[in-house]
């Protein structure tokens, strides 16, 4: 016996004690070391605790484990030991399930000595095939162990990888790729990777295979696959490999560059973006410097991309935001990460541009910032635009004043503000004294120069905290606040009317003017805005009625005048249905006869209440009223009827009468229809009747005026020019307009005595009006100095006090039959 044998040991498991005994006994002889069950239990106990190099073992046991049971047991537990299944007969099947379930050999035991004999032969049978087995099943493991360990390996790479034989099945892959794939691993091996693409994609890859298998090498394909989430972009890895054997097989592995992709598609996207966009974009480190600007920043400054990199986006600065503005923009960089506002730079050509402007902060992974990025757009023209519009809507075009607008506005905040302070604010209305015969005499263009000098007058009068406005037409306004006494309101208002009344000389004429100026404080006169107004214009109006070029401050008063003018309204009203009009005559005497040839017809109003009222009193507001048609209608109609009872009288049949005409009866249409009407119902021949109209309605509208002044004439009517001298006609519009009669204003016959200037131009017009063909009425002759310069001067005709004052129709029939007598 080999040193080997011995150490060989064998556990004999029988219940059969002869069998035991038997089995046992022979080894024994042979040297090998025995062990000794009778049962299956005892058995594995035994094995247990010792190391057995083969086991000798009944097929059939009982109680409990048959033989083919503990086999079955111990290969299930990867027990390697060599088994010699003992049967009781030569039963086919019992043989069949013992070398299937791994027994190494059988024997039949009833055989007597030929069974020793074959269970010596059987016992180093299969301790030799139970050696070779546990060396391969050794090296079996090893390889497994080792396989394993690779497995582990590549499983712990996260990037999916593959290894596939020369028949391009996969071998093997790490978890990585099966989740990528999303099938088991044992899904996947014994598969053609190719399958799991589409055909085109397959075949291509087959071809790559083919081509690294030749020439082998490594290979890199992009790809792009599908996956239950969608496309995924892929870049394929291979390279060629051989084994121990020398066969080719295919390593590969996959990297996953969907996200890749996305992100490099984003970022040239973004390229595209900063390249193209019209907003200039910056980006600046954490030291503010530059690290790139966009075309779009290049158009808009004129720098170049290299003339900024590394500098500090201040040199763009225009100056125009101070420390604090700059201070509270990082503030909010810093508190929210992003500001954004307008902001005024300089291009590289010095000039200065509008710029809206947003700057964020970049952070990365962690939240830290790492970079800014300010995008803004040039604005200026948009802001130009807007400017224009906003000054368009609250500036004057003509004065470059504060308009309407702005004027409400101004004056609504100075009066809060007044409020606040426990100030007062004075709120002057200003009119020009008439401007509207400039305008209508010398035409719109001078109106418009002297409008324009006047608001620069205005302004020239005021603090820099005071607002003058054109509210509209020669309507001026001049808020003034944080009063303190009255005097300074005095002050400026005097100032005002000095300034106003120097000589304008705008394109060769000198024109004088004046102006009424209203005033009315807050708090005092009014808290409320619309109050203010009305107060103001009140007092201007006070102030007009005291004879211009003065000012007035408003008072409860005013506001009662205001009041009484709205009666008036009403009462003219009722006074136009009531008839209550009637006609006074103011007679004309001729020079060189000393009889009345004409009178002047003046309209009298048999006021209820006031009794006989002059048209002083109620004429402008009929004007303004628009009453007047009516009144002058009832006039015209009254004078007609006179002149035909006056026909039948031989003292007045040859007395012309003349009758005012307003600026409103004249604008209608119908006048010279009316008159022929009127004229043929009252028999009223030509030469009769005589129409008066001042010098300012003349020049509202020259050419009109003058074809209806033609149509008049052809009735028979002659034309008066009444007031002339206050006005601004031009001797040109004289002659053009053929006036019969020319009657110098009262205002210049008044002082012919003291007033050299007077006398000379009244000597003037009247030379002047002779050599033109038209005779002169000197009006409001009162004394005889007055007189009998009048007639020095020769003029024609004589109207005034001195002779007579306006008389009822009866009067003036007892006149005119005195005189003649
Ligand atoms: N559209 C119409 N206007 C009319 C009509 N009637 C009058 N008027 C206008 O009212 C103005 C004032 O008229 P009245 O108060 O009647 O004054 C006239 C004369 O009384 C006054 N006058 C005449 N002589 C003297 C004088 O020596 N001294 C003095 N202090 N006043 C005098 O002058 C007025 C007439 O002036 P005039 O018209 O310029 O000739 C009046 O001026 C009209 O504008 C009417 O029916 N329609």
């Amino acid at each position: 016996m080999t040193k080997e044998v011995e150490q060989t040991h064998i556990l004999i498991v029988d219940d059969d004690p002869i069998i035991l005994k038997v089995v046992s006994g022979f080894l024994e002889k042979k040297g090998y070391g025995l062990l000794r069950a009778k049962n299956a239990e005892e058995a594995l106990d035994l094995l247990s605790e010792h190391e057995v190099d083969l086991i000798i073992l009944d097929h059939y046991m009982e109680p409990g484990m048959t033989g083919l049971e503990m086999l079955k047991a111990l290969r299930q537990d990867d027990d390697p030991v060599a088994v010699i299944m003992l049967t009781g007969a030569d039963d086919r099947q019992v043989i069949i399930d013992s070398m299937q379930a791994g027994a190494q050999d059988f024997i039949l035991k009833n055989s007597g000595v030929e069974f020793l004999l074959k269970l010596d032969q059987s016992v180093i049978r299969a301790l030799h095939v139970g050696d070779l087995e546990r060396k391969i099943a050794k090296s079996h493991q090893a390889l497994q162990d080792q396989a394993q360990f690779l497995q582990t390996i590549i499983d712990a790479v996260p990037t999916p990888i593959y290894y596939k034989g020369t028949d391009q099945k996969i071998l093997g892959c790490n978890k990585a790729m099966a989740d990528f794939i999303e099938q088991p691993i044992y899904e996947i091996v014994g598969q053609k990777i190719d399958g799991l693409y589409p055909a085109e994609i397959s075949e291509k890859l087959q071809q790559h295979d083919a081509t690294l298998m030749d020439e082998g090498g490594e290979l890199l394909t992009e790809l792009a696959v599908q996956r239950s989430d969608g496309e995924h972009h892929i870049l394929s890895h291979k390279a060629r490999y051989r084994n121990a054997e020398g066969e080719s097989g295919i390593v590969g592995a996959v990297v996953d560059i969907t996200e890749r992709k996305l992100y490099e598609n984003e970022l040239r996207l973004a390229q595209t973006v900063f390249e193209t966009t019209s907003e200039a974009i910056i980006v600046t480190d954490l030291q503010n410097g530059i690290q790139a600007v966009n075309p779009s920043f290049t158009r808009v400054t004129g720098y170049s991309e290299e003339e900024v990199i590394g500098k500090d986006p201040g040199f763009l600065s225009s100056g125009r935001q101070d420390k604090e503005f700059y201070h509270n923009m990082w503030m909010q960089l810093c508190e929210k990460g992003r500001w954004q506002g307008e902001i005024w730079n300089r291009r590289k050509n010095g000039d200065l541009y509008a710029e809206w402007l947003s700057i964020s902060a970049v952070h990365d992974e962690t939240g830290k910032i790492t970079q800014y990025v300010a995008v803004f757009s040039d604005i200026t023209k948009r802001k130009k635009a807007e400017e224009l519009i906003r000054h368009q809507a609250n500036f004057d075009a003509l004065t470059n004043l504060p308009n309407r607008n702005l004027f409400l506005d101004r004056l609504s905040r100075s009066m809060v503000r007044a409020k606040r302070n426990g100030t007062q604010v004075a709120l002057m209305f200003l009119d020009l004294d008439r401007f509207k015969s400039v305008n209508d005499t010398l035409g719109h263009n001078i109106g418009d120069a002297l409008l324009q000098e006047t608001a620069q007058r205005l302004l020239g009068c005021v603090r820099e905290t005071d607002t003058v406005s054109r509210l509209g037409g020669d309507e001026f306004t001049v808020i003034i606040p944080d009063i303190k006494h009255t005097y300074d309101i005095e002050k400026v208002s005097m100032k005002v009317l000095h300034e106003l009344s120097q000589t304008f000389s705008i394109e060769g004429h000198d024109i004088f003017l004046s102006a009424s100026v209203g005033i009315t404080v807050y708090p005092d006169d009014g808290v409320e805005l619309e109050a203010l107004m009305r107060n103001a214009d009140t007092a201007m109006y006070q102030a007009k009625e005291a004879g211009r070029n003065s000012f007035r401050f408003f008072t409860p008063e005013m506001n009662a005048k205001a009041h009484e003018q709205m009666i008036l309204e009403r009462d003219l009203r009722q006074a136009i249905e009531h008839k209550e009009f009637c006609v006074h005559y103011q007679p004309v005497i001729e020079v060189t006869t000393g009889q009345v040839t004409s009178c002047e017809a003046l309209v009298r109003w048999n006021h209820p209440q006031k009794g006989l009222t002059a048209p002083g009193y109620f004429i402008s507001a009929a004007e303004e009223t628009g009453l007047i048609d009516e009144i002058g209608t009832q006039v015209l109609e009254e004078v007609c009827k006179q002149i035909h009872q006056w026909k039948k009288v031989p003292e007045m049949k040859a007395v012309r009468v003349a009758v005012n005409l307003s600026p409103h009866q004249l604008r209608n249409e119908n006048l010279v229809q009316d008159l022929q009407t009127m004229m043929t119902k009252h028999g009223v021949e030509a030469g009769q009747l005589s129409l008066e109209i001042t010098e300012t309605l003349v020049m509202q509208d020259p050419q009109g005026t003058a074809v209806l002044l033609d149509e008049i004439r052809k009735l028979g009517i002659k034309i008066y020019l009444d007031d002339f001298g206050t006005g601004y006609s031009s001797l040109n519009y004289l002659k053009r307009f053929s006036f019969d009669v020319l009657k110098v204003d009262r205002s210049f016959i008044m002082d012919v005595h003291e007033n050299e200037g007077d006398a000379a131009l009244v000597e003037a017009i009247i030379v002047m009006a002779h050599k033109l063909g038209i005779k002169v009425v000197a009006e409001g002759v009162e004394t005889i100095e007055q007189q009998k310069f009048i007639i020095e001067q020769k003029c024609d005709l004589i109207q005034g006090f001195y002779y007579s004052k306006p008389l009822s129709a009866e009067d003036m029939y007892d006149y005119c039959r005195s005189t003649t007598a």
